[in-house]
């Protein structure tokens, strides 16, 4: 039993801190990214989403619960938020449509050390990345099969016709992304998936590569020489305590 009081190793905090993580769920639309993500924070109510700013209109009710997860603005509002440099990206995807995500949210994610969910397409997952590349995980979400896909768009009911064969040919291409990603996660039973997401995020705390600052701590207190430590008989520290060395004082006394 080591008395810390008489060791001559002052205290070292091991204890890390990893910081504001964003975590992006990316891939094809349709797989399930919204749903998990409200899933996912309904069980921590620790990880914040910002909610994107868009000139669409609201989807009606029976078709698509949206709270929380749009702010709706006119587009000479969402043309004033771009000129004020207001957004981390922004996109015009369609006729009219414009949507953006503010950054000042995640500026005081970043300076309080919280974590953020994001639903993404894996183009804007790679641009958020480039922004804030020590904060980003991305995490390419896929249904079992690519059938379940289409039969999870078509069941959804939000696009059709044209919109529809859209989507389908973006999820192909959108599937060419998977290598730019830090995890695979296949969203067949909804719980299960929001149980690897809820493990993704435990295993993140504990990685080196974002609590940098042990790393240097532990190199810091680590000296450069190896020492044996299979010393059964106890008899190599014997050697080297003070008490054995000829030329100390107390060495000395011996002889
Ligand atoms: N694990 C699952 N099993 C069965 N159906 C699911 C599962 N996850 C999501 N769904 C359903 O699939 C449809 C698409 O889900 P969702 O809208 O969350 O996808 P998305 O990836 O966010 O799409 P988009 O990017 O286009 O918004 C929804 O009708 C949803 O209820």
């Amino acid at each position: 039993m080591v008395d810390s009081s008489t060791s001559s190793v002052p205290d070292i905090d091991f204890r890390a801190n990893p910081g504001a993580t964003f975590y992006v769920l990316s891939g094809p639309g349709g797989t399930g990214k919204t749903t998990l993500i409200k899933r996912w924070r309904q069980e921590c109510s620790d990880l914040g989403y910002v909610a994107n700013i868009t000139t669409r209109k609201p989807r009606p009710q029976h078709r698509a619960d949206e709270s929380g997860l749009y702010q709706f603005v006119s587009r000479g509002e969402f043309r004033r938020l771009v000129e004020a440099k207001a957004f981390a990206q922004w996109v015009n995807p369609s006729e009219g449509k414009y949507y953006g995500t503010p950054i000042a949210p995640l500026e005081a994610a970043i300076a309080e050390g919280r974590d953020l969910v994001f639903d993404y397409t894996p183009q804007l997952y790679i641009n958020l990345r480039r922004q804030f590349r020590e904060q980003v995980v991305g995490i390419f979400i896929v249904p079992p099969t690519f059938s379940e896909l289409l039969r999870r768009l078509h069941g959804r009911g939000t696009e059709t016709g044209e919109e529809l064969y859209i989507k389908e040919q973006m999820a192909l291409q959108d599937l060419g992304y998977i290598d730019e990603h830090h995890y695979h996660v296949v969203n067949d039973d909804l719980e299960g998936t929001v149980s690897t997401l809820k493990a993704i995020r435990v295993a993140e705390r504990h990685s080196l590569q974002r609590i940098g600052r042990i790393r240097e701590l532990c190199r810091s207190h680590s000296p450069r020489t190896m020492m044996f430590y299979y010393d059964a008989l106890g008899t190599r520290v014997t050697n080297i305590s003070p008490n054995n060395d000829p030329r100390s004082s107390a060495g000395g006394a011996r002889q």
